[in-house]
C-alpha cells in the first residue's frame, strides 16, 4: 500500500538528510507507528506519502503509483483517499461537530444525500451522536480528537495518517483514541502513525519502525516503543 525505495529529504539550507535512503514496504490493512526522537524525520515520512513534500532521491510509491509522477491535477484525488489526524485536531472552529465531518464529504464531491447518511453513522461510530451540533470549543480535547478521527474516515480511505494524534490527551483519553484507530484498522483501512506516546506503543504491540536521523535503525513486528526481545 506505501513503499518507500532509498528515500533520501534534504530539506533545503539544512546540514544532514531529514531522511537518509529510507526502503519500507506497508502491506494494505497494516497498523504502523512510527517513533524516533524529535527531528528524527517521523513527519517528513508523512508528508512524503500525502505528497506535501517531495523526495530529493528514491521513490514513494501509494496503492501502487509512484506518486510523484503523478500530474499535479490527480493530487487532490491521492489526498482524498488518504485521511489525516494530528496533534492539534484542527477543527474549522466556526462549523458544528456535524458540519466539520460534512465539509469533508462535501469537498470531495459527495451528494447531500450521501451526507446526511454518513455523517450520523461517523459519529455513532466515534460516540459523539449526541454532541452533533456543538462546537468544537465546547468540546473536552479527546472529544475534538474524535471529531477529526469521524472526519478523516467518514470518505472510508485507504489509509489514515495519523500525527501524534495522542500528544494532546491525556492518557485515559489517548486509549479510547487508540481504540478508535484500532477499529478503523480492522475495517481494512492501513494506518501509520508517529507518536511518542510509549504507553500506546507498548500497550498495542503494533508493527514499530524507528528513526534515528533520518535512518531506519528498526523494523519490529508487534514492537514496543523501545527495542525488547
Ligand atoms: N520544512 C522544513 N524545512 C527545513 N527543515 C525541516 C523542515 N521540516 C523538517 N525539517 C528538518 O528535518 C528534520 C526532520 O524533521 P521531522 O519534522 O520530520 O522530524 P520528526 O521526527 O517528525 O520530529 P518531531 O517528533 O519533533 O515532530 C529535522 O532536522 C527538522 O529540523
Amino acid at each position: 500500500m506505501i513503499r518507500f525505495e532509498k528515500v533520501t529529504k534534504t530539506y533545503p539550507g539544512t546540514g544532514g538528510p531529514a531522511l537518509d535512503q529510507v526502503s519500507v514496504d506497508v502491506e494494505k490493512g497494516e497498523f504502523v507507528f512510527l517513533v524516533g526522537s524529535s527531528g528524527s524525520g517521523k513527519s517528513t515520512a508523512l508528508r512524503l506519502i500525502l505528497r506535501e513534500t517531495r523526495p530529493t532521491s528514491g521513490r514513494v510509491y501509494v496503492a501502487g503509483k509512484e506518486i510523484n509522477r503523478l500530474a499535479g491535477w490527480k493530487v487532490p484525488r491521492l489526498r482524498r483517499q488518504i485521511g489525516t489526524v494530528f496533534q492539534d485536531f484542527r477543527l474549522l472552529q466556526s462549523k458544528t461537530v456535524a458540519e466539520n465531518v460534512a465539509f469533508a464529504m462535501q469537498v470531495t464531491g459527495h451528494s447531500p444525500k450521501e451526507v446526511r447518511a454518513l455523517v450520523p453513522e461517523t459519529l455513532e461510530l466515534v460516540g459523539l451522536d449526541s454532541k452533533a451540533d456543538r462546537l468544537p470549543d465546547e468540546l473536552s480535547g479527546g472529544e475534538q480528537q474524535r471529531v477529526a478521527v469521524a472526519r478523516a474516515f467518514v470518505n472510508r480511505p485507504m489509509i489514515l495518517i495519523a500525527d501524534e494524534p495522542t500528544g494532546n490527551l491525556d492518557p485515559t483519553t489517548s486509549v479510547g483514541i487508540m481504540k478508535l484507530l484500532d477499529r478503523i484498522n480492522r475495517t481494512g483501512t492501513t494506518v501509520v502513525m508517529a507518536t511518542h506516546d510509549h504507553g500506546i506503543v507498548d500497550q498495542m504491540r503494533k508493527r514499530v519502525i524507528e528513526l534515528d536521523h533520518g535512518k531506519v535503525i528498526r523494523d519490529q513486528a508487534q514492537g514496543a516503543y523501545g527495542f525488547q526481545h
